[in-house]
Protein backbone atom coordinates (compact mmCIF):
# COMPACT_ATOMS: atom_id res chain seq x y z
CA UNK A 1 0.00 0.00 0.00
CA UNK A 2 1.68 3.45 -0.67
CA UNK A 3 2.48 5.71 2.16
CA UNK A 4 -0.47 8.39 2.02
CA UNK A 5 -2.82 5.17 1.51
CA UNK A 6 -1.38 3.59 5.00
CA UNK A 7 -1.03 6.95 7.00
CA UNK A 8 -5.46 6.85 6.31
CA UNK A 9 -5.56 3.25 6.66
CA UNK A 10 -3.71 3.11 9.79
CA UNK A 11 -5.50 5.90 11.34
CA UNK A 12 -8.77 4.40 10.56
CA UNK A 13 -7.43 1.02 12.09
CA UNK A 14 -6.56 2.68 15.53
CA UNK A 15 -9.70 4.23 15.84
CA UNK A 16 -11.69 0.65 15.21
CA UNK A 17 -9.12 -1.66 17.28
CA UNK A 18 -9.78 1.54 20.47
CA UNK A 19 -13.32 1.33 20.09
CA UNK A 20 -13.45 -2.39 19.33
CA UNK A 21 -10.94 -2.42 22.78
CA UNK A 22 -13.62 -0.41 24.96
CA UNK A 23 -16.61 -2.04 24.23
CA UNK A 24 -14.88 -5.42 25.62
CA UNK A 25 -12.83 -4.67 28.30
CA UNK A 26 -14.48 -1.57 29.68
CA UNK A 27 -17.98 -1.90 29.04
CA UNK A 28 -18.08 -5.87 28.50
CA UNK A 29 -20.47 -5.47 25.92
CA UNK A 30 -18.10 -6.53 22.57
CA UNK A 31 -19.80 -5.93 19.15
CA UNK A 32 -17.79 -7.39 17.23
CA UNK A 33 -16.06 -11.30 17.59
CA UNK A 34 -12.57 -11.66 18.39
CA UNK A 35 -11.87 -13.27 15.03
CA UNK A 36 -12.71 -9.50 13.50
CA UNK A 37 -10.43 -7.75 15.95
CA UNK A 38 -7.57 -10.00 15.47
CA UNK A 39 -7.61 -9.60 11.84
CA UNK A 40 -7.74 -5.55 11.91
CA UNK A 41 -4.82 -5.85 14.64
CA UNK A 42 -2.98 -8.07 12.12
CA UNK A 43 -3.48 -5.26 9.80
CA UNK A 44 -2.27 -2.36 11.40
CA UNK A 45 0.81 -4.30 12.98
CA UNK A 46 1.86 -5.39 8.88
CA UNK A 47 1.11 -1.66 8.19
CA UNK A 48 3.42 0.19 10.89
CA UNK A 49 6.19 -2.96 9.95
CA UNK A 50 5.85 -1.33 6.38
CA UNK A 51 6.47 1.95 7.70
CA UNK A 52 7.47 2.12 11.01
CA UNK A 53 7.63 6.13 11.74
CA UNK A 54 4.06 5.69 11.31
CA UNK A 55 4.40 3.89 14.62
CA UNK A 56 2.52 6.16 18.05
CA UNK A 57 2.76 5.29 21.53
CA UNK A 58 -0.49 5.30 21.97
CA UNK A 59 -1.10 2.31 18.97
CA UNK A 60 -3.28 -0.55 20.00
CA UNK A 61 -0.51 -2.55 18.69
CA UNK A 62 2.18 -1.20 21.60
CA UNK A 63 -0.20 -2.64 24.91
CA UNK A 64 2.66 -5.13 24.83
CA UNK A 65 6.07 -4.04 24.67
CA UNK A 66 9.52 -4.79 23.81
CA UNK A 67 11.96 -6.69 25.92
CA UNK A 68 12.18 -6.90 29.54
CA UNK A 69 13.17 -4.40 31.84
CA UNK A 70 16.36 -4.80 34.29
CA UNK A 71 14.76 -3.26 36.91
CA UNK A 72 12.11 -0.76 38.00
CA UNK A 73 12.76 3.29 38.03
CA UNK A 74 11.27 5.05 41.13
CA UNK A 75 8.43 7.17 40.76
CA UNK A 76 8.07 10.08 43.56
CA UNK A 77 4.26 10.55 43.71
CA UNK A 78 3.18 14.38 43.18
CA UNK A 79 0.71 14.22 45.60
CA UNK A 80 1.17 10.81 48.42
CA UNK A 81 -1.05 7.61 47.32
CA UNK A 82 -3.25 7.56 50.95
CA UNK A 83 -3.72 4.57 52.27
CA UNK A 84 -7.17 3.89 54.62
CA UNK A 85 -8.24 3.12 58.41
CA UNK A 86 -10.21 0.29 58.82
CA UNK A 87 -13.76 -0.24 60.87
CA UNK A 88 -14.70 -3.73 61.49
CA UNK A 89 -17.86 -2.97 63.33
CA UNK A 90 -21.67 -0.82 62.92
CA UNK A 91 -20.20 1.20 65.87
CA UNK A 92 -16.72 2.11 64.29
CA UNK A 93 -18.91 3.22 61.19
CA UNK A 94 -21.10 5.36 63.71
CA UNK A 95 -18.40 7.43 64.97
CA UNK A 96 -16.25 8.23 62.00
CA UNK A 97 -20.11 9.55 61.13
CA UNK A 98 -19.89 11.52 64.54
CA UNK A 99 -16.16 12.46 64.01
CA UNK A 100 -17.33 13.60 60.03
CA UNK A 101 -20.76 15.86 61.42
CA UNK A 102 -18.53 17.18 64.08
CA UNK A 103 -15.86 18.80 61.79
CA UNK A 104 -18.52 19.61 59.20
CA UNK A 105 -21.89 19.75 60.08
CA UNK A 106 -24.85 17.58 59.31
CA UNK A 107 -25.30 18.38 55.55
CA UNK A 108 -22.94 15.65 54.48
CA UNK A 109 -23.21 12.96 51.87
CA UNK A 110 -21.07 10.08 51.42
CA UNK A 111 -20.23 7.80 48.80
CA UNK A 112 -19.76 3.77 48.83
CA UNK A 113 -17.33 1.97 47.20
CA UNK A 114 -16.85 -1.91 46.78
CA UNK A 115 -13.23 -2.21 48.16
CA UNK A 116 -11.21 -3.89 45.51
CA UNK A 117 -8.86 -6.57 46.96
CA UNK A 118 -5.58 -5.59 44.84
CA UNK A 119 -2.86 -2.93 44.21
CA UNK A 120 -2.86 0.77 44.38
CA UNK A 121 -1.53 1.91 41.07
CA UNK A 122 -1.43 6.02 40.06
CA UNK A 123 -1.50 6.53 35.88
CA UNK A 124 -0.46 10.02 34.40
CA UNK A 125 -1.76 11.34 31.40
CA UNK A 126 -0.21 14.42 29.03
CA UNK A 127 -2.61 16.08 26.97
CA UNK A 128 -4.80 13.09 26.96
CA UNK A 129 -2.17 10.40 26.48
CA UNK A 130 -0.56 7.54 28.57
CA UNK A 131 2.64 8.57 29.52
CA UNK A 132 3.10 6.59 33.45
CA UNK A 133 2.03 4.52 35.77
CA UNK A 134 3.72 3.46 39.27
CA UNK A 135 2.93 1.41 42.29
CA UNK A 136 1.46 3.06 45.33
CA UNK A 137 4.65 1.96 46.97
CA UNK A 138 4.99 3.67 50.89
CA UNK A 139 2.57 6.27 49.63
CA UNK A 140 5.48 8.44 48.36
CA UNK A 141 7.86 6.35 46.07
CA UNK A 142 6.43 3.61 43.97
CA UNK A 143 8.08 1.60 41.44
CA UNK A 144 7.48 2.67 37.39
CA UNK A 145 5.24 -0.34 35.94
CA UNK A 146 4.01 1.49 33.04
CA UNK A 147 4.94 -1.16 30.50
CA UNK A 148 3.30 -3.53 32.63
CA UNK A 149 0.28 -1.15 33.13
CA UNK A 150 -0.09 -0.55 29.54
CA UNK A 151 -0.93 -4.30 28.68
CA UNK A 152 -4.09 -3.60 30.96
CA UNK A 153 -6.90 -3.68 28.48
CA UNK A 154 -9.50 -1.74 29.83
CA UNK A 155 -6.53 1.02 30.82
CA UNK A 156 -7.07 3.49 27.90
CA UNK A 157 -3.96 4.67 26.05
CA UNK A 158 -5.76 7.52 25.04
CA UNK A 159 -8.48 9.45 26.96
CA UNK A 160 -11.27 11.23 25.06
CA UNK A 161 -10.33 14.16 26.28
CA UNK A 162 -6.87 15.70 25.45
CA UNK A 163 -6.19 16.84 29.54
CA UNK A 164 -3.37 16.36 31.69
CA UNK A 165 -4.53 14.35 35.18
CA UNK A 166 -3.42 11.60 37.23
CA UNK A 167 -5.90 8.63 38.30
CA UNK A 168 -5.52 6.65 41.34
CA UNK A 169 -6.80 3.00 41.01
CA UNK A 170 -6.66 -0.32 41.82
CA UNK A 171 -5.64 -3.11 39.55
CA UNK A 172 -6.71 -6.40 40.74
CA UNK A 173 -6.84 -10.05 38.68
CA UNK A 174 -10.29 -11.41 38.33
CA UNK A 175 -10.77 -14.80 39.70
CA UNK A 176 -11.53 -16.53 36.28
CA UNK A 177 -8.01 -15.52 35.42
CA UNK A 178 -6.83 -16.38 38.92
CA UNK A 179 -8.29 -20.00 39.24
CA UNK A 180 -6.47 -20.65 35.33
CA UNK A 181 -3.44 -19.40 36.36
CA UNK A 182 -3.09 -21.24 39.72
CA UNK A 183 -4.32 -24.56 37.16
CA UNK A 184 -1.56 -23.90 34.88
CA UNK A 185 0.67 -23.80 37.75
CA UNK A 186 -0.66 -26.89 39.53
CA UNK A 187 -0.25 -28.81 36.08
CA UNK A 188 4.07 -28.11 35.81
CA UNK A 189 4.43 -28.71 39.67
CA UNK A 190 5.21 -24.88 40.47
CA UNK A 191 3.75 -23.09 43.64
CA UNK A 192 0.65 -21.79 43.72
CA UNK A 193 -0.53 -18.06 44.03
CA UNK A 194 -2.55 -17.15 48.03
CA UNK A 195 -4.81 -15.26 46.48
CA UNK A 196 -5.51 -13.07 43.38
CA UNK A 197 -4.13 -9.92 45.41
CA UNK A 198 -0.68 -11.97 45.77
CA UNK A 199 -1.33 -12.71 42.18
CA UNK A 200 -1.82 -9.47 41.05
CA UNK A 201 0.81 -8.16 43.01
CA UNK A 202 3.53 -10.87 41.42
CA UNK A 203 2.23 -10.03 38.15
CA UNK A 204 2.74 -6.50 38.31
CA UNK A 205 6.55 -7.13 39.56
CA UNK A 206 6.97 -9.18 36.73
CA UNK A 207 9.87 -6.99 35.11
CA UNK A 208 8.73 -8.72 31.22
CA UNK A 209 5.77 -7.06 30.11
CA UNK A 210 4.93 -10.38 27.86
CA UNK A 211 4.78 -12.19 31.54
CA UNK A 212 2.25 -9.69 33.16
CA UNK A 213 0.01 -9.42 29.73
CA UNK A 214 -0.37 -13.20 29.85
CA UNK A 215 -1.80 -12.77 33.40
CA UNK A 216 -5.29 -10.76 32.38
CA UNK A 217 -4.82 -8.54 34.98
CA UNK A 218 -7.27 -5.66 35.62
CA UNK A 219 -8.07 -2.04 36.84
CA UNK A 220 -10.87 -0.17 38.51
CA UNK A 221 -10.34 3.74 38.82
CA UNK A 222 -11.35 5.40 42.05
CA UNK A 223 -10.26 8.70 42.05
CA UNK A 224 -8.06 11.61 40.82
CA UNK A 225 -4.98 12.97 42.47
CA UNK A 226 -5.65 16.71 40.92
CA UNK A 227 -9.35 16.12 40.72
CA UNK A 228 -9.86 20.42 42.60
CA UNK A 229 -7.52 21.71 39.86
CA UNK A 230 -9.77 20.52 37.28
CA UNK A 231 -12.37 22.19 38.74
CA UNK A 232 -14.20 19.35 39.78
CA UNK A 233 -16.88 19.59 43.13
CA UNK A 234 -16.97 15.84 44.54
CA UNK A 235 -16.31 12.72 44.57
CA UNK A 236 -19.34 11.55 42.40
CA UNK A 237 -18.73 14.12 39.87
CA UNK A 238 -14.70 12.89 39.61
CA UNK A 239 -16.39 9.26 39.30
CA UNK A 240 -18.47 10.35 36.53
CA UNK A 241 -15.50 12.77 34.76
CA UNK A 242 -13.28 9.30 34.82
CA UNK A 243 -16.06 7.36 32.99
CA UNK A 244 -16.08 9.97 30.17
CA UNK A 245 -12.86 10.08 29.82
CA UNK A 246 -12.94 6.19 29.13
CA UNK A 247 -11.64 5.20 32.48
CA UNK A 248 -13.43 1.88 33.37
CA UNK A 249 -14.88 2.86 37.22
CA UNK A 250 -17.10 0.01 39.48
CA UNK A 251 -20.62 0.46 38.28
CA UNK A 252 -21.67 -0.74 42.08
CA UNK A 253 -21.24 2.46 43.61
CA UNK A 254 -23.90 4.59 45.54
CA UNK A 255 -24.31 8.15 47.04
CA UNK A 256 -25.85 7.76 50.92
CA UNK A 257 -27.15 10.67 52.50
CA UNK A 258 -26.58 9.11 55.78
CA UNK A 259 -24.99 5.95 57.85
CA UNK A 260 -28.02 3.94 57.94
CA UNK A 261 -27.90 4.01 53.77
CA UNK A 262 -24.46 3.17 54.49
CA UNK A 263 -25.24 -0.32 56.24
CA UNK A 264 -27.88 -1.06 54.15
CA UNK A 265 -24.95 -0.96 51.00
CA UNK A 266 -22.30 -3.00 53.44
CA UNK A 267 -24.79 -5.68 54.17
CA UNK A 268 -25.92 -6.02 50.89
CA UNK A 269 -22.61 -6.48 49.65
CA UNK A 270 -21.60 -8.88 52.10
CA UNK A 271 -24.13 -10.87 51.38
CA UNK A 272 -23.78 -10.36 47.23
CA UNK A 273 -19.99 -10.80 47.51
CA UNK A 274 -19.31 -14.45 46.22
CA UNK A 275 -21.37 -13.41 43.10
CA UNK A 276 -18.93 -10.77 42.20
CA UNK A 277 -15.59 -11.43 39.21
CA UNK A 278 -13.60 -10.26 41.47
CA UNK A 279 -12.52 -10.40 44.83
CA UNK A 280 -13.63 -7.15 47.32
CA UNK A 281 -12.30 -7.14 51.14
CA UNK A 282 -14.64 -4.56 52.30
CA UNK A 283 -16.66 -1.05 51.42
CA UNK A 284 -14.52 2.42 51.31
CA UNK A 285 -16.84 5.03 52.70
CA UNK A 286 -15.77 8.54 51.18
CA UNK A 287 -17.39 12.22 52.29
CA UNK A 288 -18.66 13.39 48.71
CA UNK A 289 -17.74 16.95 48.96
CA UNK A 290 -14.13 18.30 47.79
CA UNK A 291 -14.53 20.92 50.36
CA UNK A 292 -15.48 19.13 53.34
CA UNK A 293 -12.66 16.49 52.62
CA UNK A 294 -10.44 19.57 52.72
CA UNK A 295 -11.91 20.91 55.88
CA UNK A 296 -11.61 17.33 57.70
CA UNK A 297 -7.59 16.90 55.84
CA UNK A 298 -6.14 13.64 56.39
CA UNK A 299 -3.42 12.45 58.72
CA UNK A 300 0.37 11.04 57.43
CA UNK A 301 -0.89 7.91 56.32
CA UNK A 302 -4.50 8.53 55.34
CA UNK A 303 -8.07 10.80 55.16
CA UNK A 304 -9.96 11.90 57.78
CA UNK A 305 -13.25 11.72 55.53
CA UNK A 306 -12.32 8.13 54.30
CA UNK A 307 -12.88 4.87 55.73
CA UNK A 308 -12.58 0.77 54.78
CA UNK A 309 -15.17 -1.33 56.18
CA UNK A 310 -13.59 -4.51 56.58
CA UNK A 311 -15.67 -7.98 56.12
CA UNK A 312 -14.60 -10.37 57.81
CA UNK A 313 -12.00 -12.82 56.15
CA UNK A 314 -13.39 -15.99 54.01
CA UNK A 315 -11.93 -18.73 55.06
CA UNK A 316 -9.78 -20.00 52.63
CA UNK A 317 -7.77 -23.26 53.62
CA UNK A 318 -5.25 -24.20 50.79
CA UNK A 319 -1.30 -25.09 50.69
CA UNK A 320 0.18 -21.86 48.90
CA UNK A 321 3.00 -19.48 49.11
CA UNK A 322 2.08 -15.79 49.98
CA UNK A 323 4.24 -13.53 47.30
CA UNK A 324 5.47 -11.26 49.93
CA UNK A 325 4.17 -7.81 48.98
CA UNK A 326 6.10 -4.72 49.20
N1 LIG B 1 -9.29 -0.76 46.97
C1 LIG B 1 -10.23 0.13 46.62
O1 LIG B 1 -11.22 -0.23 45.98
C2 LIG B 1 -10.07 1.57 46.99
C3 LIG B 1 -11.08 2.52 46.68
N2 LIG B 1 -12.24 2.13 46.06
N3 LIG B 1 -10.91 3.82 46.99
C4 LIG B 1 -9.77 4.22 47.60
O2 LIG B 1 -9.65 5.54 47.89
C5 LIG B 1 -8.37 6.06 48.31
C6 LIG B 1 -8.43 7.58 48.22
C7 LIG B 1 -7.67 8.13 49.37
C8 LIG B 1 -7.47 7.00 50.36
C9 LIG B 1 -8.03 5.72 49.75
N4 LIG B 1 -8.76 3.38 47.93
C10 LIG B 1 -8.90 2.05 47.65
O3 LIG B 1 -7.90 1.21 47.98
C11 LIG B 1 -6.86 1.67 48.89
C12 LIG B 1 -5.78 2.46 48.22
C13 LIG B 1 -4.53 2.26 49.06
C14 LIG B 1 -4.79 1.10 49.96
C15 LIG B 1 -6.11 0.49 49.49
O4 LIG B 1 -5.86 -0.44 48.45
Amino acid sequence: MERQAAIKRIEELRELLNQYNYEYYVLDRPSVPDSEYDRLMQELIALEEQYPDLKTKDSPSQRVGGQALDAFQKVEHRTPMLSLANAFNEGDLRDFDRRVRQEVGDDVAYVCELKIDGLAVSVRYEDGYFVQGATRGDGVTGEDITENLKTIRSLPLRLNEPVTLEARGEAYMPKASFERLNEQRRQRGEELFANPRNAAAGSLRQLDPKIAASRHLDLFVYGLANAEELGIASHSAALDYLQQLGFKTNPERRRCANMDEVMQFVNEWQEKRPQLPYEIDGIVIKVDSFAQQEQLGATAKSPRWAIAYKFPAEEVVTKLIDIELN
